[in-house]
Formats: C-alpha cells, sequence, structure tokens
C-alpha cells in the first residue's frame, strides 16, 4: 500500500499538468514501468504492514488442523534471514518451497509450544534446510537446538522478535511478539500461539494447562501491549485470520470475563481430546530433533 501511495502522487502530477501538456511515448512508458516494478515490489514482499517496509510477512494455513504458519524476514539485510512460527510437517514442503522462491535465508524453525494436535514441520524443515535451529521455551522441557524464557530477544536482521511467557494452555506456552523502536514493525505483531484465538482461546485441560495461569497470562501480557497490536494467532476454526488487542479485549467472549467465570467456562468446554494427542504429543517434545536423531543413526548403521 505504502508503495502504491508513493507512486500515485507522481501518476496525479503526470496526469493533471496544464491541458497543454502531452506526454510523450518515454513519459507514458516510464510512468506505467515504474507503476508495474512497484507494484510487483510490494507484491514479492508479501503482506505489507504500515510502516514495515523492511518486514516480509505471509501467513501460511494448513487445512487439517486449521493450523497458521508465519514466515517473517528483514528484507532491508543482504542476507534476507527468516523465521518460520509454528511450521506443520504436512505443508513443510510448501514452506520450504517458499523461502526457495523468494530467496530468504531461514535461521529459526520456532514454535510457541508443545503443540497437541499436529506434529511440528521443524524436524523436516531442519532436515531440508541445512543450519536451521529450531527454537522452543524451556518451560515446555522439550528437546530443541535454543531453548528461549520470558524478556529474550530472537533477532533475524535487524529486526528481533520479544518472548513474553504465556502458559496456560500449556506450561510452556510463548508469545512472540515483533519488537519496539526504530526499524521494528507498527503496529506490532504479537503470534500468540494457542494463548488467545480470535474470539476464543486454547483449552486449559491438559499439558499442565491452567485457566488461572492463561487469565493472567493474556490480562499482563497480551491486553498490556499497545491497542493497535495485531494478534496473530496459531489456528483460527471459523475463518478469522487476524484481530487486534483492541478488539479482543472488547469482544473476546472468555477473555471479557471476570476470571471466576472464565474459570467456570473453561472447566465445561467439554471438548474431545485432539485426534493427534499420541502422536504429536510426544513428537513435539523432541521439536524436529528426533529427525537429525534418526539421520544421524541412519548413516552410522
Ligand atoms: N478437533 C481438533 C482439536 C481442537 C482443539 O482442541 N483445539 C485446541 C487447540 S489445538 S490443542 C484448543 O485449544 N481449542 C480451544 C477451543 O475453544 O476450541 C483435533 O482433533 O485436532
Amino acid at each position: 500500500m505504502l508503495q502504491l501511495r508513493l507512486t500515485l502522487p507522481r501518476i496525479h502530477g503526470l496526469l493533471h499538468r496544464s491541458p497543454s501538456t502531452v506526454l510523450n511515448n518515454k513519459q507514458v512508458l516510464s510512468l506505467f514501468s515504474g507503476l508495474k516494478a512497484q507494484s510487483l515490489a510490494v507484491a514479492s514482499y508479501g503482506t505489507a504492514v504500515e510502516g514495515s517496509q523492511r518486514l516480509f510477512f505471509r501467513q501460511l494455513f494448513e487445512g487439517e488442523s486449521f493450523t497458521y504458519t508465519y514466515l517473517l524476514a528483514d528484507m532491508a539485510h543482504p542476507d534476507k534471514p527468516a523465521v518460520l512460527i509454528d511450521p506443520v510437517d504436512q505443508t513443510a514442503d510448501r514452506d520450504i518451497s517458499l523461502i526457495k522462491d523468494l530467496g530468504l535465508k531461514l535461521i529459526y524453525a520456532m514454535n510457541t509450544h508443545v503443540h497437541a494436535d499436529h506434529v511440528t514441520g521443524t524436524g523436516i524443515i531442519k532436515s531440508k534446510i541445512p543450519g536451521v535451529k529450531s527454537v522452543i521455551s524451556r518451560a515446555s522441557n522439550a528437546k530443541t537446538d535454543l531453548l528461549i524464557e520470558h524478556g529474550d530477544k530472537v533477532n533475524f536482521g535487524g529486526v528481533y522478535l520479544e518472548v513474553r511467557a504465556t502458559p496456560g494452555h500449556t506450561a510452556g506456552c510463548v508469545t512472540y511478539v515483533t519488537g519496539s523502536g526504530p526499524c521494528q514493525p507498527t503496529p506490532r505483531m504479537a503470534f500468540t500461539g494457542d494463548t488467545l484465538l480470535i474470539r476464543g482461546c486454547g483449552r486449559t485441560d491438559f499439558q499442565g494447562g491452567s485457566a488461572h495461569q492463561l487469565y493472567q497470562s493474556v490480562h499482563s501480557q497480551i491486553f498490556k501491549l499497545p491497542k493497535d497490536t495485531l494478534i496473530y494467532p496459531a489456528h483460527d476454526y471459523k475463518g478469522f485470520t487476524v484481530s487486534t488487542v483492541r478488539e479482543e479485549m472488547l469482544y473476546n467472549p472468555r477473555l471479557t470475563l471476570d476470571e471466576e467465570t472464565f474459570k467456570h467456562t473453561m472447566e465445561n468446554l467439554n471438548l474431545p481430546y485432539p485426534k493427534m494427542i499420541d502422536i504429536a504429543g510426544p513428537a513435539n517434545m523432541l521439536c524436529g530433533i528426533q529427525d537429525v536423531a534418526i539421520k544421524a543413526k541412519a548413516s552410522a548403521s
């Protein structure tokens, strides 16, 4: 959008000269080739976030587990370093080809928590893109390349994600929030995993879940962010794609309740266990390390 806004005044200026002004062929060609180049720049940089021209951002979807994966990259850095949040094994190859098409250098495959409904894509990605490190919180007790904690910063080029501990859906849940300050995208973006969903929240009935913790996490760590912060959850079951802190503070049917009513609501959701839990739980405790271990074992024998 920003690119086009820069272009339109130029077109306007050229087209609204005095009536006697006639554009020659060269001027017309330059006008439209400039427009084409700038439109392509927008397209290849993905969804433009206002004031965030250096940030590439793409929301990706996996339809069986209704999971969102997020790809972010610093396009202003010569290497185009990138991170992928909550990849799914089923769509790992899709994500890898996108990363290759765009010439990005993936450095981190990150998880917001140990997922129970799908196997993380970090194992496949690590085996197909050398040098990528898997990332998860220390509090999740999972094995990974890089353990992160509340307050850590995950840098990719000149952009960073701030780690906020948001336990409640699982004990190790974190929310990754884009940084604040010069060169960081505005508005901020919060990748909330299953802690805060759009008009909902993660269940709290297994994996060390706690309705009290989830309520406190959302109110103290997410609702304290600037109101225009964009909320990008790990799942949506209704077709929503994005929300804001302001919207969820006003309209989230669970998190607008007082804590006691919230706890009662969460105790009575009566949701069936995720179909994949027995496979996904143990696999995700290895956070992608298992593929590397299997490969090492295979090449040794
Ligand atoms: N039916 C799905 C699992 C649906 C589910 O339980 N979703 C979780 C997040 S994935 S563990 C959740 O917290 N849902 C909250 C809600 O209110 O729906 C399956 O079998 O995989």
